[in-house]
């Protein structure tokens, strides 16, 4: 069976790793990559996502998936949000952990939104995938992002005490993937 190549954009190393697991685990699919840091505009996961797929297909110059990952506390109404990124370099995990200090509920959703653009000028479509859990102070490896502080509520282990197999069979990563893999199945047969 021949497989179908996607274009993944992406300036991060562990979220190329982490797709490719899951979506060439089965045949199907054969994922390159492009390195580019695209801007991030503000505004809801939708509009970021949304953007950030547009600029990486003018980049491209063809079809494309991007990925933008978001981490929403619930005491903080979604907050940080898509925003993640920023709030993790400035105050690292343990920070996040206490920026909840001063509230009861600690529970969090990890929550993936990947963009699908057929190419320049077509309007991206959105598969979002989320991860229900809470935020609790650092334990495993810090190998990736805020791994270490999302606790998921499927088996009570940190994202960062997984192995790669088991943090992609519940990811908010790996269900997100569920639901392209699926759109793009559909075009591949019609
Ligand atoms: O512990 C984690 N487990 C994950 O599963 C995960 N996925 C993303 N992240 C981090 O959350 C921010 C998202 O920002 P983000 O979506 O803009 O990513 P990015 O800028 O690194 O890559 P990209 O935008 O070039 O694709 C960045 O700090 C990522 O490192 C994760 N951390
Ligand atoms: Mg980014």
């Amino acid at each position: 069976m021949s497989s179908q190549r996607l274009v993944f954009v992406t300036g991060n190393k562990n979220k190329l790793r982490e797709v490719k697991a899951i979506l060439e685990s089965a045949p199907g699919f054969t994922i390159e990559s492009q390195s580019f840091d695209i801007p991030e505009l503000q505004g809801t996961t939708q509009e970021v996502s949304r953007a950030k797929c547009r600029q990486a297909a003018e980049l491209i110059g063809g079809p494309c998936i991007t990925e933008d990952t978001a981490l929403c506390f619930k005491a903080l109404d979604d907050l940080p949000g898509p925003y993640i990124k920023d709030f993790l370099t400035k105050l690292g995990n343990e920070g996040l952990f206490k920026l909840l200090s001063g509230f009861e509920d600690k529970g969090a959703t990890a929550l993936c939104t990947f963009a699908y653009s057929a190419g320049p000028g077509t309007e991206p479509i959105l598969f979002e995938g989320r991860t229900e859990g809470r935020i609790v102070p650092p334990r495993g490896p810090p190998n990736f992002g805020w791994n270490p502080i999302f606790e998921a509520e499927d088996n009570g282990k940190t994202f960062a005490e997984m192995s790669e197999d088991e943090k992609n069979a519940i990811s908010h990563r790996y269900r997100a993937l569920v639901k392209l893999r699926a759109h793009l199945e559909g075009l591949s047969h019609s």
